[in-house]
């Protein structure tokens, strides 16, 4: 099992090239099968989490391949397809859900796995069942499976009004691709506004949707009978800009991140200046200097364009050898503080009380062997690991390999002393 050795201690100076954003990928592969054309898609990272999306559709008998351009892969789903996702394939990877909206909206039925455990958090898919259930589905769910079909006599979905409980990005990103193709108009309430919502929509619209709305709470879509393919440009990582910005800030130094979006990223930036980090953006880049001790900020995740749960356990690293004592609340997920064992690991003062984690900054870390529990705890793991004295070995990375394209390579590039050993 791959592990990373840092050894902690060196600033960072230089460009890094932020790679197309994991979370907007893979619905946009998803929506690869809403059409019998052609889809080509850029700037589509090298992750793990793509390469099992990609063998799920390679699965279903859509027809895939990577080509010459930067992250450039085309889609046709234009020969027989099984709509059906299988619990083997899609164990590692909740965005597995993302193909039951496409399926039951271009073939009439589904057979999709529930998607394996989760740290995290328990990440029910009710609201998405829920969803497509008034757009007219019979689902039922057996023995793992959601079991999905249209009832006899239609041969479309049909538009609704669909209000969620709470704001869902999976889920808005599933009634999208289901209401695309659906019969009549329908209006998605509390609707997610995360950066990748807006980039799916336009992908949509390239291929003949319509849609509009989209990057607010309220969306409207008026099905249309057939879509076309396109050619589409998967938007910047916001989350992985966001977890340079915090390694450069905690160990200090000044780095340009090229393709960076700062207005995806305005929560995150707003509490790294207050920080004492300097951050200024413009078309297309970002760049971050950072010296001296940073002063420790307390925030709350909450729906973008709040405080992304994706960059808490990054933020909290750096609070860790900020100065000051600051608290962190998580509200999207329940579980998502288990890189708090690993950070005292290496020397962390953090208390946890339910959603909230108290960090008492310290002027120091110490390198340990810490356990890679999840995507971002790995990536918090990463950040401490740069900051502490000696060497320290993250364990578990494949956590880190499903969401970040050549992480260490690119520390690498920028001065940290990184490996990936086995
Ligand atoms: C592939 C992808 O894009 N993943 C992102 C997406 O996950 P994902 O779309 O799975 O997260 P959601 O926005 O759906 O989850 C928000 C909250 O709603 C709950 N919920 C959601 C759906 C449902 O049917 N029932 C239910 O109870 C979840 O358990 C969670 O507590 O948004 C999260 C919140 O920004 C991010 O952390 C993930 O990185
Ligand atoms: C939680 C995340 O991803 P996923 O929803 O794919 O598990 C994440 O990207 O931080």
């Amino acid at each position: 099992m791959d592990k990373l050795r840092i050894t902690g201690g060196r600033t960072l100076h230089g460009e890094v090239e932020i790679s197309g954003a994991k979370n907007a990928a893979l619905p946009e592969l998803c929506a690869t099968l809403l059409t019998d054309e052609p889809v080509t898609l850029t700037n589509v990272p090298r992750l793990r989490d793509i390469a099992t999306m990609r063998s799920l559709l390679d699965h279903m008998g859509v027809r895939t391949a990577t080509h010459g351009e930067r992250g450039g892969m085309d889609f046709h789903a234009g020969g027989p397809i099984t709509p059906e996702a299988p619990y083997e394939l899609v164990k590692t990877m909740r965005a597995s859900v993302l193909v039951l909206g496409p399926l039951l909206a271009r073939f009439g039925h589904a057979r999709v796995s529930l998607p394996g455990g989760c740290a995290i958090g328990a990440r029910p898919v009710d609201q998405h069942i829920k969803g497509l259930q008034a757009m007219g589905a019979d689902i039922v769910v057996e023995h793992g499976y959601m079991v999905a079909r249209l009832p006899s006599g239609r041969s479309r979905l049909k538009g609704a009004r669909i209000a969620t409980d709470m704001v869902t990005v999976t889920g808005t990103e599933n009634f999208l691709m289901a209401a695309a193709l659906a019969d009549g108009e329908t209006v998605l309430e509390n609707a997610a506004q995360e950066p990748e919502i807006p980039d799916l929509a336009e992908m949509l619209i390239a291929m003949g949707a319509k849609i509009e709305g989209h990057g607010t709470s309220r969306i409207h879509v008026q099905g249309v009978e057939r879509l076309h393919g396109c050619r589409h440009q998967v938007v910047a990582d916001r989350i992985e800009a966001g977890t340079f910005l915090c390694a450069v800030a905690a160990t200090g130094g000044e780095v340009v991140l090229r393709h960076g979006r700062a207005d995806h990223l305005e929560a995150v930036i707003d509490k790294l200046r207050e920080a004492g980090a300097v951050i200024e953006a413009g078309e297309g880049f970002i760049r971050v200097r950072s010296e001296g001790r940073l002063k420790a900020q307390s925030f709350r995740t909450t729906e973008y364009p709040g405080f992304p749960t994706d960059m808490q356990a990054q933020f909290m690293a750096l609070n860790c050898i900020a100065q000051g004592t600051s608290t962190v609340t998580e509200t999207i997920f329940e579980n998502r503080f288990m890189h708090v064992s690993e950070l005292m690991r290496l020397g962390a003062r953090i208390q946890i009380d339910g959603k909230v984690a108290v960090v008492e900054g310290v002027e120091r870390l110490s390198g340990a062997t810490v356990m890679a529990t999840d995507l971002r705890a790995s990536a918090s793991l990463v950040i401490a690991g740069l900051v502490a004295d000696g060497e320290t070995i993250v364990d578990r990375i494949y956590h880190l390999d499903r969401g970040y394209d050549q992480m260490e390579t690119k520390l690498r590039a920028i001065g940290a002393d990184i490996e990936r050993i086995r």
